[in-house]
């Protein structure tokens, strides 16, 4: 699995106060979500890891290699991102073409290219929409149709800018399926999102930002059992912990499965 590390980077926008500082971070975990309050500069390092943004000062690493020195196309096979809103990324005739675009940015075999389209609209349930407008899809397919396009290039990491948002919920099952089958092949998965459950129950490690800087990094378990953290950055707990805690248990738990394994399932 390749690895990111951050060091020394730091970023501002012209003429604004906020401030991104991370002085050395590792992405080590093959699922690690990225989670803080709206404003504290998830998006941001998206921008800076996909080039989109360069630091001020600092270093992006992947493997050891600094990503400044990649060519175009190899940062495209290395670091592959869907953004939040699929209508920042869809702009092709139809469904299909938009796949094979995105395709075509790493690959000139066009017979190739549409196989490959194909079988990744399949993948994401759009095979028989891949003779429409993108726009005229619904939200929640326009979305996995943005995400079928990174998985088109298969890049070594993959990042997803809230990537829950929008699906309705066999979409949901559909794409954590999915995230574990990346996986399993030996990709990382980085993803910003504010669903706690979620993160709770599927992703190994976790990274908190706050104000720019990343205040925490960890395993759910560790991050949920640090209360003082968790209300400090404003994050909800999981739900079954708030019925616990309510029933006075202050344990942590990541999900009803975990609070069965802790409690009945001995
Ligand atoms: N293009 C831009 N120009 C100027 N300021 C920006 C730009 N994009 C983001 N910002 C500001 O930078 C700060 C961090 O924004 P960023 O989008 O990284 O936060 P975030 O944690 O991803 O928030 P959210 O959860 O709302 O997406 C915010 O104060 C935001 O207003």
């Amino acid at each position: 699995m390749a690895k990111i590390e951050l060091q020394d980077l730091q970023f501002a926008y012209p003429g604004k106060s906020f401030n991104l500082a991370v002085k050395q971070q590792v992405f080590a975990d093959p699922m690690t979500a990225i989670v803080g309050q709206n404003g504290a500069g998830k998006s941001t390092i998206f921008k800076l890891l996909t080039g989109l943004l360069q630091p001020d000062t600092g270093i992006i690493k992947v493997d050891g290699h600094d990503l400044a020195d990649f060519k175009p196309v190899d940062r495209l096979k290395t670091i592959g991102i869907t953004f939040q809103n699929p209508d920042d990324q869809l702009f092709n005739a139809t469904v299909k073409r938009e796949v094979e675009w995105s395709l075509s940015q790493v690959n000139d075999d066009r017979d190739a290219n549409s196989q490959q389209a194909d079988k990744v609209l399949a993948n994401v349930g759009l095979a028989e929409k891949a003779a429409e407008n993108p726009y005229d899809l619904s939200l929640s397919e326009r979305k996995l149709l943005t995400i079928a396009t990174v998985l088109a290039i298969d890049p070594e990491i993959y990042l997803f800018d809230e990537p829950m948002i929008s699906l309705d919920s066999p979409s949901k099952l559909m794409l954590t399926q999915i995230f574990h089958e990346l996986v399993a092949d030996g990709h990382q998965v980085i993803t910003i999102t504010h669903d706690m459950d979620w993160v709770a129950a599927e992703f190994g490690a976790v990274c908190v930002m706050e104000h720019g800087r990343i205040q925490f990094t960890g395993t759910p378990r560790a991050l949920f059992g640090d209360r003082g953290l968790v209300e400090r950055v404003g994050l909800l707990p999981p739900k079954v912990m708030e019925l616990t805690s309510m029933l006075g248990d202050s344990r942590v738990y990541l999900s009803p499965e975990d609070y069965y394994k802790q409690n009945l399932g001995k």
